[in-house]
Formats: C-alpha cells, sequence, structure tokens
C-alpha cells in the first residue's frame, strides 16, 4: 500500500537523526540547519511478533513483513510558505505524505545551534503549525475563488456544498487552527479529499530528548503534552541521538540490552510504528505458507475484495470468496489441514470485515 509518514520540524532538531534510527538508509546528520535539502526516503519493516510465530509453524522460504516508508524532509522556517528557506519545495514533499511526524527539540545543548536561538518546543510547534496553515489558506482560497462563481448562482448544488465547506476550512484556518480539527462526514470529505490539506494529515509529535529524560521526559515534555492535549494526536518521546547510536550496534541483543539501561523496554522505531499504526488507523493481515509468510497492511474496516486488492489488483478484480484462520486456532491447531478439520476457516464473502491478524486466503477468478 506504500503508506508514507513525512517527518518534518524546524531545521536542527533532529529530523534525519530520528530518520537513522528508524530506517536502515543513512541520512547525513549534522550541526547545522539546513543539512537536508533532498528529502530522504527510507522503507521500516514493522515488526510484528506474530509473522515470526507464524513462520516457525510453516517454515517458509521467505518471511515477508509488511512496511511503512519514511521520509526525512528538509527544516522548514518561518515564511516557508511564502518561498523562505526551501519554502514551497519542501511543502510539496509533506503534500506527498500520508501522517505527519512533527519533531520537536526537547533537548538542551549549547553546542547545537537552535535556528531561533533558544529551546521553546511550543513555539517551535507554532512556527511549524502556522507555515503549513497559511499554505492551506492559500489552497483553499484559491479553490474558493474557483467555485464561488458557480455557488452563488446556485445553478449547482454540489458546487455551493464545495463553498460552504472551503469557508469552513477558510474560517478554521484564519483562527490558527488546523484543517484536522474541522469535523466533516465521509460523503463531505470526498468532495474536497483533493486539496490534500497539509495540516488535515495525522500527526505524531515526536520530543527529542536528552538520554538523561528518555523514559519520563523533561519540562519541555510537559509543555508540549500540555499543548496537544486537545488535538488528536500522539505524542512520543524519543532520544533520537542516544537512539541512532544504539542502532549502530551490531546485534539484537546488544541493542537491546543497551536500551534497558537506560530504562527503554522499546526502542522508539518500535514505539513509533505502534503508534503510527495506531494514528492511521491500521491493521495487520497475514498469508502464509510453504513458500512464503508474509504480512500485509490495511485500513481498520476494509473489506474482503479491497483487501485482496493490496496484493494484487487481479485479486479484488475477479474475487470470489476468502477463506479465514484466526490468528489463535491457526497457532493453536498447527496447519492449515488442522483449522479445516476442527471446522475453523470461515469462508467469506464480498461484505467481510478483515479482522486484525486474519490469516487469509483470497479464491479469485480473472
Ligand atoms: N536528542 C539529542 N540530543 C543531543 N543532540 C542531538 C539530539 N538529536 C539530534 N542531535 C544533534 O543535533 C544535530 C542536528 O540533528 P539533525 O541533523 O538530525 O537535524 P535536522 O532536523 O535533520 O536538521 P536539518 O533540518 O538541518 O536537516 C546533530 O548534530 C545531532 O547529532
Ligand atoms: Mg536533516
Amino acid at each position: 500500500m506504500g503508506l508514507q509518514c513525512g517527518i518534518v520540524g524546524l531545521p536542527n532538531v533532529g529530523k534525519s537523526t530520528l530518520f537513522n534510527c528508524l530506517s536502515n538508509a543513512r541520512a547525513q546528520a549534522a550541526n547545522f540547519p539546513f543539512c537536508t535539502i533532498e528529502p530522504n526516503l527510507g522503507v521500516i519493516t514493522v515488526p510484528d511478533d506474530r509473522l515470526n510465530t507464524l513462520a516457525s509453524i510453516d517454515k517458509p522460504t521467505r518471511i515477508v513483513p509488511t512496511t511503512i516508508e519514511i521520509v526525512d524532509i528538509a527544516g522548514l522556517v518561518k515564511g516557508a510558505s511564502k518561498g523562505e528557506g526551501l519554502g514551497n519545495k519542501f511543502l510539496a514533499n509533506i503534500r506527498e505524505t500520508d501522517a505527519i511526524i512533527h519533531v520537536l527539540r526537547c533537548f538542551d545543548n549549547d553546542n547545537i545551534t537552535h535556528v531561533d536561538g533558544s529551546i521553546n518546543p511550543l513555539r517551535d510547534k507554532e512556527i511549524i503549525d502556522m507555515e503549513l496553515q497559511l499554505k492551506d489558506l492559500e489552497t483553499v482560497e484559491s479553490r474558493i475563488s474557483k467555485v464561488e462563481k458557480m455557488a452563488k448562482t446556485g445553478s449547482d448544488k454540489s458546487a455551493k456544498k464545495i463553498y460552504d465547506i472551503l469557508s469552513q476550512y477558510r474560517q478554521t484556518l484564519l483562527e490558527g487552527k488546523s484543517a484536522r480539527v474541522v469535523q466533516l462526514d465521509k460523503e463531505d470529505r470526498k468532495l474536497v479529499g483533493d486539496l490534500m490539506l497539509l495540516t488535515d494529515k495525522p500527526v505524531l509529535y515526536v520530543c527529542n530528548v536528552d538520554e538523561a529524560s528518555a523514559v519520563s521526559g523533561n519540562k519541555y515534555v510537559d509543555i508540549v503534552r500540555d499543548a496537544i492535549k486537545d488535538e488528536n494526536a500522539e505524542m512520543l518521546i524519543i532520544a533520537a541521538a542516544t537512539e541512532a547510536d544504539i542502532t549502530e550496534l551490531d546485534t539484537y541483543e546488544e541493542r537491546q540490552m543497551f536500551l534497558q539501561e537506560i530504562g527503554l523496554q522499546e526502542s522508539g522505531v518500535v514505539r513509533l510504528i505502534k503508534s503510527a499504526y495506531k494514528l492511521l488507523d491500521l491493521q495487520t493481515y497475514f498469508t502464509t505458507g510453504v513458500q512464503e509468510t508474509r504480512a500485509w497492511t490495511f485500513h481498520r474496516g476494509t473489506k474482503a475484495p479491497q483487501a485482496a486488492g493490496i496484493i494484487h489488483s487481479d485479486f479484488e478484480r475477479g474475487f470470489i470468496r476468502a477463506e479465514v484462520i484466526k490468528y489463535n486456532d491457526y497457532t493453536t491447531l498447527g496447519s492449515e489441514a488442522a483449522c479445516r478439520e476442527s471446522g475453523k476457516i470461515g469462508v467469506e464473502g464480498k461484505e467481510y470485515v478483515v479482522q486484525d491478524g486474519d490469516i487469509m486466503h483470497f479464491r479469485f477468478n480473472v
């Protein structure tokens, strides 16, 4: 499905450092603003113990985890919406993503330059929010000028409806709020879906802290937590520089040991992926056999044919039915044959809503 999360924030707050914890690609992270210009793209595999358990049953030739793409975008500054800094190009990079990971500098360090001279994550957040909102306002206003005439003459019902929604967006953005606070039903959302507003994307805040604050945060984190409590957003505390060092260690055991030394059970990568899954309302289904055990990401509520379409469009086009085994049945009974004998294979049609952990076998004909 190629879901993509974009990392945004002011220059030099640790975006590339976070990216380096997440992906195997190595982005240049350095102590100067605008170190990143071209976006770095990384693919992170989604860790899932269930995939390994299934693989231990089927012993396939290939084990394929599902993935999320992460883009490390250039730092934004005040005036970006008007072309300052790296301006518009970089806003275009954000537009292409499904969700935003907003990195906030929550560590003191006199040796690391802050573009605004002091550590203040709240101010930083507002600068970024404002630039994104201004860009959205521009998008909304240009659309309004296109539909205004038609809406006012009253002949076109949907033009009127679109105009009303756009006005609602404009009002919200003018109040200094993000588009995501506007509540629209599914139908209305479709009418303006092609706007791709930047501040309508789900957001995950990452407080980038020093090593000592990795577990319980610090005063900056408290400020951020308080500021976003009314937003429908997730927040994570990650000591990005420390975790980037940890990813350099060779073995999984070494990395786990280091994490435990600083008081963490799970790495920032794992926590971030879990949050991204929650934020984007994602779930996983599996396919498994002697050839391959594989995880697939889908949006909660997806029906069987569309879930099949994630594997291949032919599966959706020629969908006949799905055979579904629950994860617990599969692992308890130990094989597809045993599940069949015990009547644990559900035969489901087009209306079946796929559930997290389902083991799917699609029957299709094209
Ligand atoms: N938690 C942290 N504690 C201390 N130093 C950190 C932390 N996170 C990042 N740094 C350091 O801050 C500097 C800037 O980091 P990085 O290059 O990742 O920033 P960036 O946001 O990608 O900047 P740019 O927008 O310029 O690309 C680097 O020297 C990095 O090692
Ligand atoms: Mg960078």
